[in-house]
């Protein structure tokens, strides 16, 4: 079937509804990394993934953005666009981002640089390179700039800055595309206490803007941040609900907390 440009398709959020995973399957080699998962995002709602090792974190992702393909279910983006039937790049465009969780800012630009950088190519519009940003494009880069909190290093070179600082800048960097869903793989491993406590209130800051899903181990920072938590476990949702249950649920301190 040949399926209409990405960008002729309205994103129809009239359910209130961000991303819908249901009943996905992936196997390697027989294998199943994700057994008939279903998972669904509301949209601005700002969710944590957790889950051991091999439970099958990044594959979820990896479908969502299209990088892996499942054998089975289905993955939409709002009530229209099968994600399984688009490209890594088309999906970017279309207004998911990811952060992987190694930093990859150009280190020898600037801040202010490295946010004009993601301006200009997303959407692959690498033409408009040398044509100047709107002034509502300088505006909302000053926005993601105050929220990052690097408005006072727009000059810096990105190598110099602080892993933390970093961190941010590539959030920003996904920011000023203005997405409707940003998925962050760890976000605050290696960070410290204090680069910690500021990204929780960065996420805290997106949410009802931009929905979030974050996978990430430091439970306290889980604990600081998250309304909703997702637990997965060999490929499947374990458990789902405010921190309070999940801690006290005896499934998940049997398989996850109790490690
Ligand atoms: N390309 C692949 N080929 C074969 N097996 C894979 C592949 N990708 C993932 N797996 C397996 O699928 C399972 C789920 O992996 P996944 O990376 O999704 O887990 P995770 O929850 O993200 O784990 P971690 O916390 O270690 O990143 C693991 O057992 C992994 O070894």
């Amino acid at each position: 079937m040949v399926m209409p440009p990405i960008h002729s398709v309205n994103l129809d959020l009239s359910h209130d509804t961000v991303l819908y995973l249901e009943n996905i399957t992936v196997s390697f080699d027989g294998f199943k990394a994700l057994n008939n998962l279903n998972f669904y995002v509301k949209r601005g709602e700002l969710r944590c993934v957790v889950g051991a090792n091999g439970a099958g974190k990044t594959t979820m992702m990896d479908v969502i953005t299209g990088k892996t393909r499942p054998d089975s279910g289905s993955a939409f983006f709002g009530q229209w666009i099968d994600l399984t039937q688009y490209s890594e790049p088309e999906i970017a465009a279309a207004g998911i981002g990811r952060k992987f969780q190694k930093p990859t800012v150009f280190e020898n630009h600037s801040v202010l640089e490295n946010l004009e950088l993601a301006l200009r190519t997303h959407k692959g519009v690498w033409s408009s390179l040398f044509a100047r940003l709107t002034p509502e494009q300088r505006d909302r880069i000053d926005e993601v700039l105050n929220l990052i909190g690097l408005t006072n290093h727009v000059q810096r070179r990105a190598g110099l800055l602080a892993h933390g600082q970093k961190q941010w800048l590539e959030i920003g960097m996904l920011l000023v595309q203005e997405p409707y869903l940003l998925l962050l793989d760890e976000p605050v491993a290696g960070m410290t206490q204090h680069e910690i406590e500021r990204t929780a209130e960065l996420l805290n800051s997106l949410a009802g803007r931009h929905a979030v899903v974050v996978v990430e181990h430091d439970m306290a920072f889980v604990r600081s941040i998250a309304k909703t938590v997702t637990v997965l476990h060999e490929g499947q949702v374990l458990a789902e609900g405010n921190m309070t249950d999940i801690q006290a649920n005896p499934r998940v301190i049997e398989v996850y907390l109790g490690e």
